[in-house]
């Protein structure tokens, strides 16, 4: 156990590692005396040193192949000398220089393994010594090793204690068995003391060594260290190292050709395991080294793993016996030795670095490094030079920085100049709109004030106002020119940040809305080159008049706020008014267009919506916030114009001016500018006239009503409506005060009239989910009424018809029955089930006909028609329960449709009648 002590293995590198095969040996023992005995003869014949054939004299084996080949071949008359010189000596003497080397035994039971590997183990022994003492230059360490497996134990042969000792995977070694026995070997004499310790380990608690070694799986293992001068430079400290394992393999026989069972099953369970797994090891890597390979499987499998297709060089001698009885075992034999044929390993030279060559290594490791320092130092003086500049563009960059900030202040100054410009300008023009102002402007500048009191754009309600209309600061979507972030205001650490109106994000809700709500009177008002675009305002809204659309004034008013971002200073108070009619018909025009909407709740969305471009027609936010947010109606001519002609031409409209509390808002609020058309005055005096004498009408209808007298009210309302029916919306146009009143009585008369005119359940109570008092469904319900009552009206007339429909009904059916046969006749009773007497399910029977086919012209052919019906119903050309469902006995009327259904589908059949 001492040489390994004096070598601290630190590193293998291996060298001329070059791809081999196995080395495969086949060697036919002689028939034994026992065999002899029996006359048996050998089957077997070596034809020549690598080629053996089987010559069967039994007819079922012909047809097995009968010749094999391989690297040697030995006879029966073959020594073992002979054997190891040809077959192993060149493997197993490879370990002097430094390669792993293995030989294995491979046969049957009593085939010769261990006789064949004794005599090899010793001879290559033998030989190592020869080696070593012809190379005394070199230095040599033999160690030697034993061990067993045996039912998956593995088992040091060197060593009393039978504990089985565990296997190691050692990164640089692979498998190691833990505590193996490494016996230093001294000279010849020592080695043979230790092969007879190892047959005397062999022998613990077995009856005898052929049975023992039958069963188990034998390794001696040979590690050489010699010093790799010779191979590697007269510099080269390094050590080789390597080892040569001389396995004896058990027998390769199956567990149930052994006929054991109990204890012996089992050890042959685990010999097969092993030799099967070294079997499935040998035939995959013979069909190369792709996939796994299950070295891990067994024990010896996983020790002998660089023997076999690893590191190392391998001889393979299989031994097979010559009596006729093993011929089936003799041929796995050779068909195993086929597949080691074609397995190739990769055996190379292990040098183990010596501590001195180690240091040595590692002193010239250690000069390179420090001459890559030495170049990295000089490498580092351009990073200096970098590191400078580096800086220098950093001190620029700083200089620059300051520059910045020194324009951007000069610019605030600049900004917060013309600011101050804007401010006097607007305080101009501000007195001067106060002059000329109607007192209850003051209200809608209020209204502006509280608008903007959130934005701190201005100190007071006209600088707001003035400063809207002569800058785009607070029109919509725009920000003052100078004001608000560009593209250096990441430079701008101290700059004020102020908001972009646009921005939603910019402003909390409320703000946002209130903003916009100043912005669609104000954009109109801060028009630039007035003059030009009041004309193109008027012809935008003329067109909106006539073609009556929705998208058309939206698109309108959209382009109008387009207009409003650019400013001009030279705006004039007339100018201004001229665009606030212009702005205010616009509005008129939309109101009248949406009156459905004006009590929606939403506002910011719907200023979204009107903020971009969208099929979906809505009520902006501000045009709703400027109705309800003007002056109470004035009944000043003047104040009325401008509004008259729009509401003419809609008459629906009316219907808008009215929120479900009956306050009259948006048409008043529309009305509040100061300075008409004399034109508009006209119109409007007309329309105030015509709204008097409906006040004064509805007034009227409204003591009717008092008095309990509703049917006059009733009446009158219907004379109203009898005398001008073209005018439905002048009949429709309730009063705000009296609108309650007179929803519950026109509800009333339509709920009475439901009854009368058997109105659908469903239409009922849509009614009452849709209709709850809304001023705008005046029209809907003046409608339904004139509808329902037409309806009850007609229903009259058409019961007296009835009657006589019905006489003639019967009397045509009892014509049809007379030309029905009998046969037809009670075929149609007992499908209608008619179950009555003659006479009342003839008449029925004719009320059927008739009342279901109801068409005079065709009324002989649908009788025919009945008639075959039935009959294919009959003999099974209908389905049946198609002919049921068209002539089921439900009430008449009912089925008056599915008859009619049968009727047309069966118009086509009516040539085969
Ligand atoms: N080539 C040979 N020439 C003469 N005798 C041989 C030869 N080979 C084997 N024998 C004899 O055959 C018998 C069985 O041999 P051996 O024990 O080596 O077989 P084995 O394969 O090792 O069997 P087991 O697997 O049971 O160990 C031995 O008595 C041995 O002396």
């Amino acid at each position: 156990m001492g040489g390994s002590q004096d070598f601290d293995t630190v590193s293998v590198s291996s060298f001329g590692g070059q791809k081999e095969k196995i080395l495969v040996s086949v060697r036919l023992r002689p028939l034994n005396d026992k065999e002899r005995s029996r006359n048996d003869v050998s089957d077997w014949e070596c034809i020549n040193n690598s080629t053996i054939i089987f010559r069967s004299s039994i007819p079922e084996r012909a047809m097995f192949p009968s010749a094999y080949t391989f690297d040697r071949v030995f006879g029966c008359e073959s020594s073992t000398e002979q054997v190891y010189e040809e077959g192993a000596k060149e493997v197993a003497l490879a370990v002097v220089s430094g390669i792993n080397s293995s030989i294995f035994a491979y046969g049957q039971t009593s085939s010769g393994k261990t006789f064949t590997m004794s005599g090899i183990t010793e001879y290559a022994v033998s030989d190592i010594y020869d080696y070593i003492e012809k190379h005394p230059e070199r230095e040599f360490v033999l160690k030697f090793s034993a061990m067993e497996i045996y039912n998956e134990a593995v088992r040091d042969l060197l060593s009393s204690d039978s504990t089985p000792l565990r296997l190691l995977d050692d990164p640089e070694r692979g498998t190691v068995v833990e505590r193996l026995t490494e016996e230093s070997l001294r000279d010849w004499d020592h080695f043979l003391e230790l092969l007879a310790v190892c047959e005397a380990q062999r022998h613990i608690g077995e009856t005898s060594l052929n049975e023992m070694s039958s069963r188990s799986h034998q390794i001696l293992r040979l590690t050489i260290e010699s010093s790799a001068r010779e191979y590697l430079g007269p510099d080269n400290s390094s050590t080789l190292t390597a080892c040569v394992n001389f396995v004896d393999l058990a027998g390769s026989e199956r567990a149930s050709q052994t006929l054991s069972a109990g204890t012996r099953l089992k050890e042959g369970c685990h010999i097969n395991r092993s030799l099967l797994t070294l079997g499935t090891v040998i035939r995959k890597l013979s069909k190369g080294r792709s996939g796994h390979i299950p070295y891990r499987d067994s024990k010896l499998t996983r020790i002998l793993q660089n023997s076999l297709g690893g590191n190392a060089r391998t001889a393979m001698i299989c031994t097979m016996s010559p009596a006729r009885n093993h011929v089936e075992q003799s041929r796995n034999t050779l068909l195993f030795a086929s597949c080691a044929k074609e397995v190739t390993t990769n055996a190379q030279v292990n040098a183990v670095m010596s501590d001195k060559a180690l240091v040595k290594q590692l002193q010239r490791e250690l000069a390179r490094m420090e001459s890559e320092l030495r170049s990295f130092s000089s490498s580092s003086l351009v990073h200096s030079d970098s590191s400078a500049l580096l800086k220098e563009k950093e001190l620029q960059i700083e200089k620059m920085d300051k520059e910045i900030k020194e324009l951007t202040q000069q610019r605030d100054i600049a900004q917060s100049r013309i600011q101050d410009l804007l401010r006097s300008t607007s305080d101009r023009q501000g007195s001067k709109l106060g002059n000329v102002e109607e007192p209850n402007h003051g209200k809608h500048y209020e209204r502006l004030n509280s608008s903007n009191s959130n934005l701190d754009f201005a100190d007071n309600v006209e600088d707001n106002f003035l400063l809207d209309g002569t800058s785009p600061r607070l029109s919509m979507g725009m920000s003052p020119k100078f004001v608000g972030p560009d593209q250096l205001s990441e430079w701008e650490v101290d700059a004020p940040k102020i908001p972009e109106p646009n921005s939603i994000n910019g402003y909390n809700d409320d703000r946002e809305v209130t903003c916009k709500e100043v912005c669609c009177i104000e954009e109109d008002e801060s028009r630039p080159n007035i003059i030009d675009q009041k004309e193109e305002t008027e012809r935008k809204v003329e067109e909106n008049e006539n073609k009556h659309t929705k998208e058309e004034p939206l698109t309108s008013l959209k382009k109008t706020e387009g207009e409003v971002g650019d400013s001009n200073p030279n705006v004039t108070y007339d100018s201004l008014q001229k665009k606030i009619q212009d702005m205010q018909k616009t509005i008129n025009c939309l109101v009248s267009l949406y009156p459905a909407e004006r009590s929606s709740p939403s506002s910011s969305s719907d200023m979204d919506t009107a903020s971009t471009v969208s099929s979906k027609v809505t009520r902006s936010r501000s045009c709703k916030s400027l109705l309800i947010g003007a002056p109470p109606y004035s009944t000043s001519e003047g104040s009325e114009a401008g509004f008259s002609g729009n509401l003419e031409r809609f008459p629906g409209n009316i219907s808008c001016d009215f929120d479900n509390t009956g306050r009259k808002e948006s048409l008043t609020s529309a009305r509040t500018s100061p300075d008409l058309t004399e034109l508009s005055r006209l119109e409007n005096k007309k329309f105030v006239a015509e709204e008097n004498k409906k006040e004064e009408d509805n007034v009227q209808l409204k003591q009717v009503d008092d008095t309990g007298s509703m049917q006059k009210a009733d009446e009158k309302s219907s004379k109203q409506q009898a005398a001008c029916p073209e005018t439905l919306g002048a009949f429709s146009k309730p009063e705000p005060s009296d609108w309650g009143m007179e929803f519950k009585v026109r509800r009333g008369k339509i709920v009475e009239l439901w009854q009368a005119c058997n109105v659908p359940l469903l239409h009922r109570t849509y009614f009452y989910l849709l209709f709850k008092g809304d001023p705008s469904d005046a029209v809907y319900l003046e409608v339904e009424l004139r509808r329902l009552s037409f309806l009850k009206g007609s229903s009259h007339e058409q019961a007296s018809s009835k009657k006589a429909l019905n006489k003639e009904r019967e009397m045509l059916g009892k014509r049809i029955l007379k030309k029905f046969r009998k046969r037809e006749r009670e075929s149609l009773y007992k499908t209608w089930n008619i179950g009555l007497n003659t006479k009342q399910r003839s008449q029925q029977l004719a009320r059927r006909l008739w009342t279901d086919t109801r068409d005079m012209a065709h009324i002989e052919d649908s009788a025919r028609l009945v008639a075959r019906l039935v009959d294919w119903s009959e003999t099974g050309r209908i389905p049946k329960e198609m002919f049921g469902l068209s002539f089921s006995p439900q009430p008449l009327g009912r089925r008056s449709f599915g008859w009619r259904s049968s009727m047309s589908s069966l118009s086509s059949a009516s040539s085969l009648v």
